[in-house]
Order: structure tokens, then sequence, then C-alpha cells
């Protein structure tokens, strides 16, 4: 079975689309989402998520759909689909992006808010056989991680996402479903610019693509898997799935899309967790300590052995799994201080001549 327990995922829209979901609020990733930087997650912002639901057309349509609106992605609006805020949270941006504020004071322990998984990886497994009957892709590692399972509820997703023409209201129910979350998938978290594992992750994508049944090959451009590689590998968390009597710990992986908003701080103020309801994984999001209404809310993305370490140490681990230096205020006050410490340092001999 499939049940999971997510940890966090992110998305990312681009600033200009704070507007539209202004009445939100965003959590940042986790650091086990990171884990899955090492499943070969890629980057190529530029997938139309629009493209994603038209696929209604012949399959070449399909294609060029994609790639047409792939260019212009950025520049749509998402935020239709983005579903009401939780209360007493909003979105702000700052230079980290958007990031995820408190419009009222929060006592410690608090809840937050509570986010359900907009995909997970609580995937069948014959879901998962299907879309990749081929051969398992290299590198190996890919077909025994969470990401496989997310990649086939996704791909899943996008071969079924046209509402029947003739299906009863729970049909078009679930279609409506459907095309909300791929829509969805728009808002998360993309980087502006390619980084130094893009070309990596595209590698891995392509390789994921060709280990795919034909029907989803030819339903779902290779792009498709490259985009949402990269929100994965950005946004995502972990999700465990609670251990059974003599079973294996097992983990998934699933998008949460207030989650994903909430940006990193080597001193964070809040933490979260997942459980699993009715095979959806949620995430509840609490207070580390009181907050003050306007705050940002931080999570941390990393563990907290990464915490103890010393400012360039946080930074350079966390810029080589998610890719962007640390800007939080304890990273800059530390930077800050060994700055003053290093100037003093050298002024000292001078001073003792
Ligand atoms: C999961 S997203 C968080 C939401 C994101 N700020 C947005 O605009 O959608 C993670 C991204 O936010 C930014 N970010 C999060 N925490 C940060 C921090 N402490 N310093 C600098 N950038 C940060 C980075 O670009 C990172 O890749």
């Amino acid at each position: 079975m499939e049940a999971l327990c997510i940890h966090r995922p992110c998305i990312a829209v681009s600033n200009s689309h704070s507007a539209v979901i202004g009445r939100g609020s965003y959590l940042g990733l986790a650091r086990e989402a990171f884990m899955a930087s090492t499943f070969g997650l890629l980057h190529d912002a530029r997938l139309g998520y629009k493209a994603l639901a038209c696929l209604s057309a012949s399959i070449a349509t399909r294609r060029a759909t994609i790639a047409a609106e792939s260019r212009d992605r950025r520049d749509r609006s998402p935020g239709q689909d983005i579903p009401d805020p939780p209360p007493h949270c909003s979105i702000r941006t700052s230079s980290a992006g958007r990031g995820l504020y408190v419009t009222k004071a929060i006592s410690q322990r608090e809840v937050i808010l509570e986010d359900m998984a907009v995909v997970d990886s609580s995937c069948p497994q014959e879901v998962v056989q299907k879309v990749f009957s081929s051969r398992p892709p290299e590198p190996a590692r890919l077909q025994r991680e969470p990401i496989w399972g997310l990649v086939a509820n996704f791909v899943q997703l996008l071969q079924d996402g046209l509402p029947p023409k003739h299906g009863s209201s729970r049909i078009e129910e679930a279609a409506q479903d459907r095309q909300r979350r791929l829509s969805l998938m728009a808002a998360f978290y993309r980087p502006e610019v390619e980084d130094a594992q893009s070309n990596l992750y595209k590698q891995h994508a392509e390789e994921l693509h060709k280990a795919m049944d034909q029907t989803s090959q030819e339903t779902v451009a290779s792009e498709v898997v490259a985009d949402l590689l990269t929100v994965v590998r950005l946004d995502a968390h972990i999700v465990r799935e609670a251990k059974r009597p003599g079973e294996k710990d097992r983990n998934g992986l699933g998008l949460f899309f207030w989650l994903h908003l909430a940006n990193h701080s080597c001193c964070p103020n809040a933490f979260f967790h997942t459980t699993c309801e009715k095979g959806r994984a949620k995430a509840t999001l609490y207070a580390l300590r009181p907050l003050d209404c306007g705050e940002e809310v931080c999570i941390s993305y990393v563990d907290g052995q990464t915490l103890l370490s010393p400012v360039q140490v946080r930074r350079r681990i966390i810029q080589s799994q998610f890719g962007f230096v640390c800007g939080c205020n304890r990273c800059q006050e530390e930077e800050n201080r060994a700055g003053r410490v290093g100037r003093a340092g050298r002024a000292s001999p001078a001073a003792e001549v």
C-alpha cells in the first residue's frame, strides 16, 4: 500500500505571481526533499503547465503545444487554481523570493497551517510498472527512489488529464481534481537560472523518459519530465509511510503547495511533520517559538548537525544541495561577525608593533 507521509515540497512561481496568490502563504523546502537532488532531479523551468493539460489534440499537436507554451509559462498566471490560503497566513516577497508570513500572533507549538499534498508518490505499484514498463533507466538508483512513484503518479495525471465527455459527475470531479493539481504544478518554485547540476538533471529526465512505456512517452514530453524533476528536486518533501509490523520503512515524496513557500533559515522559527490521511499526504507546520503578527515563517532545509556548523560550512552544504546562498539573518550576522574578527585579527599585529 502506498500510504505516505510527506515531508515538504515547494514550487516556485516567479515573484510576479505573488499578487495573484497574495492571499496565500508559502513554506520552504525541507532538507529531506533535497535528498531528492541525489535522485537526479532536473531543471528546465520552461515547461508549460497549461500545456500539460493540453492532451486533447493529437500527440504531435500536444508536443508542439507543450513546446510553445513552455516558452511563456513564466509569464502566465497559475494562480487561478491555487487553493485558499490557510487562515492567518499570507505571501510576501523579499530578497529570498516569496515567503510565508503570519497575519496574527502565534503561540509556541501552535499549528500554523495544515497542507494536503498536491501530488504525492502514493502511487499504486501497477501504475509505476505501467508507466515504466521498459528497462529501468540509469542511474539505476532512480528506480528505487521515491521519485519513481512521483513521476509515475504525475505521468498518470497527464495521461488522464482530459475530462471525460460522457462521465458521471464523480468522474468529472476526479478529472477536475487532476486538472487542478496539474495547474498547481506551475505555481511551484523553479529557479530563474539553470544551476551547475542542470545538465545532469536533464540527462536523468531523458533517461526517465526513455524508460516510460510508449503511450507515456508520446503523451508526456521529456521536457515535462525535466520540469517535474526540477520541482521535485527543489520543492518536494520526503514522506515516510507509517511502519507496519514486519515491514521495512518506506519513503515517498510529496509536493505541498503552501509548505513549499516557507523559506529556509539556519535559525528556524517553525518545523513541520507529515502524516498520511486517506492515502493523501498531509503536512502540518508548527511554531517553534511565539511568532509576532507579520513575521516570516521559516523552516530549516537542513539537518540539526548542519545547523550546528559554522556559517561557511552551512552555506556550502545548502548551496550544494539546494543551489542558493543562504541569506538568513543568522548567516548574515555570523558572516558580519567573522568579517569584524578577521579585520581585527589583521589589525592586531600592526597594533602590537
Ligand atoms: C522552496 S522555495 C521557497 C519559496 C521561494 N522563495 C519562492 O519564491 O517560491 C526555495 C527557494 O527559496 C529561496 N530561498 C529559501 N530560503 C532562502 C534563504 N535562506 N536565502 C536565500 N534564498 C532562499 C531559494 O531560491 C530557494 O531555492
